[in-house]
């Protein structure tokens, strides 16, 4: 057959195709109409309706059956509606493109199939036959993992075997195909080109037409408890996570909904960025959350938290300042698996000796000292559990609490709160009074009958008490803050539970950093984890066995210690880690440099690792000049997608730095470039060129903070930290200088602010250009240097 037959061909079946799409949206429509109509009028005639008859008791009865029933039909009709109005989003979007590939498929001795795949299935009208199987049925696996030839996929538990004869790639917009071409060994190169090339944009998008083998066992993965994806800058491993989600929506279907499973994320512009793909593919979003949402939520009533960027704006610019050393020893050693030992030998050993405890107060005095409460608890058998003998000592507490309220009764506060009783409250006396003597209201009637003036004395200790049970029953009592501060304070009992003996060199400026701050009502970021780990140990951990799926992003920014916490959080959930190890840009990162910890977290058996090494957000330019700047950087391969060799401009003088950028970004906003990102290494940096660059340009660049919620498209300028995960056309790194960018932490900061450049990537320095570029091939970048503002002649944007 002709190409030209072929594609008439292919054309009258999307044709045909649409139309039945069209038939069926308007058969839905119609009978949404009806439902939506009826629940609208059902909601009006609620209360009409049901037979509202509470006068006399026995209808009530009737009254509430009327009302389930008529709630009941009401709830069937809505959830019917809401199906109905998701089918009809379903197939609104295979009507604008019913699918994007076709593959012929031959089970051995019967004729070839042809099945097209697109982001939902549709069968025709008699159920029979798939007209679009959804891309995440088994046999549309073929299309991702297999070329033409012997093939074999998994359904049902069996392998069904064939031969693949044709595999093919569709571009359908509005009806039409506008490209289609028959494909090889990995999915079109042609069409990933085509997407590719493409600007980008204010979110994330679906990859369902070109996702690539190695992403489709990412996809996949079935197996695994933990899955770790190690993956170059742009490898697609957010993509393959969120491709993930919808086919795991998919497979279990009924059994596991969208809240079900949670994707922690770098900051919450990112959870915008990405929040669009699961809606695209036809599906609810998931749970979106970041480490330090939870980490306030569990903590921010107790401490002032420090955030990560609040972290990293010291470790990136307070080097000169006094005990920066020692915070950075202190954070590489409390976000260690070493220090979480210590933390758990620590629980250990206060089985035995060393609890520390508040006194239990009641206006200003102690009902209970502390070292009575000590006393208490070791005097329980050493045997028993420390949660066990924790509740042992609560009920002990609350009874005392209990006698300390009576022997309140005749007080002098007792009584001045009873002479501020409202009347609502005396009333309330009253009638307890009358309860508590069987309404008999001559109180001689019994004996034991107490006075309304007990009562009432009775409610007033009972109102003050109550917060005070309240924290006795949280376990409160157990003085959680002086128990870790006293790891610091206490360096014999420190080096004791640590094994070896060992302590960071710094101890003891790290630990009077680590006591002062906590006095102060504040907890250091590198100290939230392991207080609240000691903190659970001692009472308790809090855990969520709904979710089923967790996914981390950027894992690599994630002590093992938080890891290990995630997973405990989640005890009934698989994991999802990932992240790469040369964008681990925290000063505690370290869980993907060596996968061992990780492994540790479920057990070798129970963990898989994928590396994606093949780099598709940035042309081969960019590609080529960045990899150079890490270690293994030789292993990440470019996609085929040529551009402008990335250009380095360095300066003398701060204006003249200004001048020159603001003229090359001035030129991309003139060239149509919707999405450029100046890229400062601080948020300090990035407010300084805010308003230094504002006024320069004819498009308002826009300041990004770690509050901003959403990203838009257009110029921003942002600190490294928070490009995390997202990307622009254009990247102009803003001073790329010797001065900022020269320590080996530096290192991956930088390589993570030019990663995020898709099309170009411009590099300005102040003085001297920072190694990480400077030492790069000659070749592979462009280079002017900038003595006087009138030279500038700058080679970004070129036609
Ligand atoms: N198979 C694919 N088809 C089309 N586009 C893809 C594919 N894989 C990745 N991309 C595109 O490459 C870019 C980078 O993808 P993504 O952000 O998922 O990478 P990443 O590995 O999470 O990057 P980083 O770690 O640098 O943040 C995105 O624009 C994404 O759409």
């Amino acid at each position: 057959m002709s190409k030209e037959q072929d594609w008439a061909e292919e054309q009258l079946r999307v044709d045909e195709i649409t139309s039945v799409i069209g038939e069926r949206i308007g058969k839905i429509e119609h009978e949404v109409g009806f439902v939506r109509k009826d629940v609208v009028e059902m909601r009006r005639e609620f209360w009409d309706e049901v037979t509202m008859n509470f006068m006399e008791e026995v209808d009530l009865g009737e009254t509430s059956i009327s009302m389930r029933q008529q709630s009941e039909v009401l709830f069937e009709r809505e959830h019917r509606h809401k199906n109905s109005a998701e089918e009809i989003k379903r197939l609104r979007k295979l009507l604008q493109s019913p699918y994007f590939g076709r593959i012929d498929f031959a089970e051995y001795g019967n004729e070839p199939e042809r099945i097209y795949l697109g982001i939902a299935s549709l069968l025709d009208k008699d159920d029979n036959e798939f007209l679009i199987y959804d891309w995440r049925a088994p046999i549309s696996n073929l299309y991702y993992d297999s070329t033409p030839g012997p093939a074999s996929y998994r359904s049902l538990n069996s392998e069904i075997e064939g031969e693949l004869t044709l595999k093919r790639q569709f571009g359908i917009r509005d009806g039409k195909i506008r490209f289609m071409f028959d494909t090889g060994i990995t999915i079109g190169d042609e069409l990933l080109q085509a997407v590719l090339s493409r600007s980008s944009d204010a979110q994330m998008k679906s990859i369902v037409a070109t996702i690539q083998k190695e992403q489709n066992r990412i996809i996949r993965d079935d197996r695994s408890q933990l899955l770790i994806v190690q993956g170059a800058a742009g490898s697609g491993k957010t993509s393959a996570a969120l491709q993930r989600v919808a086919y795991l929506l998919y497979k279990y279907r009924g059994q596991i909904s969208a809240d079900q499973v949670v994707l922690f994320s770098p900051n919450p512009m990112f959870n915008s960025y990405v929040s669009t793909v699961l809606p695209e593919l036809g599906e609810e979003n998931m749970v979106q959350a970041t480490f330090q949402e939870y980490l306030e939520r569990r903590l921010g009533h107790e401490f002032k938290l420090e955030d990560p960027f609040e972290q990293l704006e010291y470790v990136l610019s307070s080097a000169s300042e006094p005990g920066y050393d020692a915070r950075m020893e202190g954070i590489q050693f409390k976000s260690s698996d070493q220090f979480m030992q210590l933390i758990t030998s620590y629980k250990e050993m206060l089985l035995q000796e060393g609890m520390i405890f508040k006194s239990i107060p009641f206006r200003g005095k102690a009902v209970i000292a502390a070292s009575q409460l000590k006393q208490k608890f070791y005097s329980y058998d050493a045997s028993i559990k420390l949660a066990n003998r924790l509740a042992l000592l609560r009920d002990w507490v609350l009874k005392a609490v209990a006698r300390h309220g009576k022997e309140q009764y005749g007080e002098l506060w007792v009584e001045e709160q009873i002479e501020l009783l409202d009347q609502e409250q005396y009333q309330q006396a009253y009638e307890r009074y009358l309860a508590m003597t069987g309404g008999d209201e001559d109180p001689s009637a019994s004996e034991q009958a107490l006075s309304e003036r007990d009562i009432m004395a009775r409610m007033v200790v009972s109102s003050k008490l109550k917060p005070l049970r309240k924290w006795v029953k949280a376990l409160r009592f157990v003085d959680t803050t002086s128990l870790y501060c006293e790891l610091f304070r206490n360096e014999s009992l420190a080096r004791r539970l640590t094994g070896d003996g060992t302590l960071p060199s710094y101890w003891h400026q790290l630990s009077n950093q680590t006591i002062d701050r906590i006095k102060e009502g504040e907890l250091a970021y590198e100290d939230s984890t392991p207080y609240l780990y000691l903190r659970e140990l001692m009472l308790g951990f809090h855990s969520n066995n709904g979710i089923r799926y967790v996914f981390v992003d950027e894992a690599q920014d994630y002590s093992p210690f938080q890891l290990a916490f995630l997973r405990r959080l989640f005890p009934r959930a698989k994991m999802t880690a990932l992240g790469d190890f040369n964008q681990a840009i925290y000063a505690h990162s370290s869980a993907l440099q060596d996968a061992g910890p990780l492994y540790a977290l479920y057990g070798p058996e129970q963990t898989e690792l994928i590396s994606l090494t093949r780099s598709y957000r940035s042309t081969q330019e960019i590609v080529t000049f960045t990899r150079g700047m890490v270690p293994g950087g030789e292993h990440i391969v470019p996609f085929n997608r040529s551009g402008e060799k990335p250009a380095v401009t360095v300066v003398k003088e701060r204006s003249v730095l200004h001048e020159v950028l603001a003229a090359d970004v001035q030129k991309l906003i003139d060239q149509g470039y919707e999405s450029i990102a100046i890229i400062c290494k601080t948020a300090k940096e990035s407010e300084a060129a805010h308003k230094l660059l504002t006024g320069m340009l004819t498009a308002a660049p826009r300041l990004i903070k770690k509050t901003t919620p959403n990203f838009e498209k257009g110029v921003h300028i942002i600190p490294a930290y928070l490009a995390k995960g997202v990307e622009f056309d254009a990247v102009f790194i803003y001073n790329g200088s010797k001065k900022q960018y020269s320590r080996e932490s530096e290192r991956k900061l930088f390589y993570t602010a030019c990663t995020r450049a898709m099309h170009l990537l411009h590099i300005y320095a102040l003085g001297e250009l920072t190694p990480f570029a400077a030492s790069q091939p000659d070749d592979t970048y462009t280079y002017v240097r900038v003595e006087a503002k009138d030279a500038v002649t700058s080679p970004v944007g070129q036609d």
